[in-house]
């Protein structure tokens, strides 16, 4: 048996990494940015522990574009390299001197510097857009500078250089068909979108700025124009300082400056900090959320030490709270990896728990301290709890303390208050508490008051997603409650109590009566029960059974329901009371047209009352009035 190391030659992996490392060119800019504010933090890192004795100033990376040459160029004031540093760090494709730099000063907190690289690949990301590069580098340590040139082969060549100044230029010969990023609006875009918050100032050109009047200005005075360079970034934005450094406008003012296009101000914002098990710092904002959850387009940022990694949080943020805005930064999310080693990763698994504590501890707080505000909030962010409870177990049990039960009356109940409230009156024969709900007041107006007037409180619930959350409720109270839609059925049927009405139809009149509706209304919608309620309730009623119903809505608003009920037609059941005078006299009737008659508009009244009677229906029935008030 033979054994050996695999052979892994340069030059096989060269093309690899300029081909398939990263899918998108574009990025080649954010990890050349990356490269210059590495080298500009150590730098501030050997003066800061006194190594480097030297003046740094306020260093600045410059990015620059010479169309004559068609050349793109990094400038940093950085560390640099002497050329011993370039062969080891340079040419050793996948040797890191980033790692190796937090390796030397791990006892000096050089973790904290925020130092971004890791692999040892991005530099040969320049490869994508350029067909050959260029470094002019002078370290800070008092040695010559030297300048490196590739062109994409395995071949390089090295030199001394006769630069000055410390620091490190990266020079790319942008290809042909790359030119797009000679175009100084596509670099903004990308300095914009990689590097909106990175910590080193970013220079990118020059603008214009006016000075202010001075006191003596003459009225039409011009003001005097300055020429100063343009920084493209924030390099402190909010989520790098302590909450106790910042105020509720400051909090606002970020989340302008992180979606310039949305005026709406947010709800509320969570502050994330945590440095153990891993480190992760962010502001998450709770949206105004239009109704239209598709048009939801700006979506959290992800970042790494202050770089934008990505706007699809899918995988690390628990799913229910990508509907909110923001920002997480975290250096322990790694930049280059694949979606699905992500969502295997168990940092980032750590990291969604951790978010979607922080998120239920905020909405705690929130509730405890200023309750009449989180009620004024509530239909803003009802449907982000409801799906959080409905898709995390540990929210769910969480948010017991903060979901709210609002009432047709806009009194806003927890479950707890909820139970203390209705438990005397709404307990039915069986001992299951009986929750009551609508979902529009103004269509289920007679069964609301039906149940007001019996003291029954009724709660309006009208999310999208409800009927799954009160299945769910309902299974983790282990039945021992039951929601039911108000008008689901005759009120007396909703809360069964001992007492049973007596009829005042014997069988033989009541399968009579039953008869007779059922020859008039349409039987494959209608399911006719005569029923003895008490004889001041409705004669006629439309009911939809509860369950028939939340499973037709829960199979609409996606899965949960029983399968094929959503292409189920719809079916009603018709209850006559059989105490009600109507019913004695639809029985007594002497001529079967008037008995008929008699259904026929009670169905309609039943109908109208329900918001049911529609087009033709209507209009045939207010014709139909109007000719017996002009006869009456
Ligand atoms: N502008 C620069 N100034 C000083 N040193 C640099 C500069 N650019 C690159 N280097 C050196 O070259 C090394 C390799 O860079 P490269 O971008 O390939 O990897 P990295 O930054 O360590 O990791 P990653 O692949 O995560 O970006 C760096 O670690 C650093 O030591």
């Amino acid at each position: 048996m033979a054994k050996g190391n695999i052979n892994v030659s340069v030059e096989n992996i060269f093309p690899l990494i300029k081909k398939f490392l990263y899918s998108d060119h574009e990025i080649f800019l954010r990890e050349l940015i990356s490269n210059a504010t590495d080298a500009t933090l150590k730098l501030e890192h050997l003066v800061r522990i006194g190594e480097a004795k030297i003046e740094t100033g306020q260093p600045k990376i410059e990015v620059k574009i010479n169309k004559e040459d068609n050349t793109l160029h990094i400038i940093d004031e950085g560390v640099g390299m002497t050329q011993d540093e370039v062969k080891k760090y340079i040419n050793e494709v996948a040797f890191s001197g980033a790692e190796e730099f937090l390796e030397k000063y791990k006892d000096s907190d050089a973790k904290e510097t925020g130092i971004i690289g890791h692999f040892g690949l991005g530099f040969y990301s320049a490869f994508m857009v350029a067909n050959k590069v260029e470094i002019f580098t002078k370290s800070w340590k008092d040695e010559p500078a030297a300048h490196w040139t590739c062109e994409g082969t395995t071949e390089f060549s090295l030199e001394e250089s006769d630069r000055t100044t410390r620091g490190t230029e990266i020079v790319l010969h942008i290809n042909d068909d790359e030119k797009e990023f000679l175009e100084d609006a596509r670099i903004d875009e990308l300095l914009v979108k990689y590097n909106k918050f990175m910590p080193v100032p970013i220079k990118f050109g020059t603008k214009e700025k006016e000075l202010p009047l001075p006191d003596d200005a003459k009225e039409d005075e011009e003001p005097k124009k300055v020429t100063v360079d343009k920084i493209i970034n924030n390099p402190d934005p909010a989520w790098t300082k302590q909450p106790t450094e910042l105020e509720e406008k400051d909090y606002n003012e970020f989340y302008r400056e992180l979606y310039p296009t949305q005026f709406e101000e947010p709800l509320f914002h969570i502050h994330l900090n945590v440095d153990y098990p891993f480190n992760l710092t962010g502001i998450l904002y709770f949206p105004k959320l239009s109704n239209d959850m598709a048009m939801q387009k700006d979506k959290i940022q992800l970042y790494q030490n202050q770089v934008f990694v990505t706007d699809n949080v899918e995988g690390i943020v628990p799913e229910f709270l990508t509907m909110l805005k923001g920002v997480i930064d975290s250096p322990d999310i790694p930049l280059n990896v694949s979606r699905s080693y992500l969502q295997a990763d168990g940092a980032v698994k750590k990291i969604s728990s951790y978010i979607t504590r922080k998120v239920a501890d905020k909405l705690k707080s929130l509730f405890n301290n200023n309750r009449e505000d989180f009620e004024i909030k509530w239909n803003d962010i009802k449907v982000v709890i409801e799906y959080g409870m409905l898709t995390e177990d540990k929210f769910f049990d969480k948010a017991q303390k903060f979901n709210l039960f609002p009432t047709v009356d806009d009194t806003y109940l927890t479950y707890e208050e909820l139970e203390g409230k209705i438990k005397a009156n709404q307990t039915d024969k069986d001992d299951k508490l009986v929750v009551l709900y609508a979902s529009n007041k103004e269509a289920q107006h007679g069964a609301i008051k039906s149940a007001k007037d019996k003291g029954y409180e009724v709660l309006l619930l009208d999310s999208p997603i409800v009927s799954h959350l009160i299945q769910k409720i309902e299974t983790e109270k282990e039945n021992k409650v039951s929601f039911v839609r108000v008008d689901s059925d005759h009120i007396d049927n909703l809360i069964k109590k001992d007492e049973e009405q007596a009829s005042k139809l014997n069988d033989e009149e009541k399968e009579k009566l039953k008869e007779s509706f059922e020859t008039v209304v349409p039987k494959e919608k209608y399911t006719v029960q005569v029923e003895a309620l008490a004889s001041d309730s409705a004669p006629v009623m439309i009911t939809q059974p509860e369950f028939m119903r939340r499973m037709k809505e829960m199979q609409q608003s996606g899965g949960g329901g029983m399968f094929g009920m959503g292409n189920m037609p719809e079916m009603y059941n018709l209850v006559v009371n059989a105490n009600h005078p109507l019913a004695s006299q639809i029985l007594s009737a002497d001529k079967k047209e008037d008995s008929e008659g008699m259904i026929k508009q009670s169905l309609d009244l039943a109908l109208l009352s329900q918001g049911m009677l529609k087009g033709e229906a209507l209009t045939n029935f207010v014709n139909a009035n109007f000719d017996k008030l002009q006869n009456s």
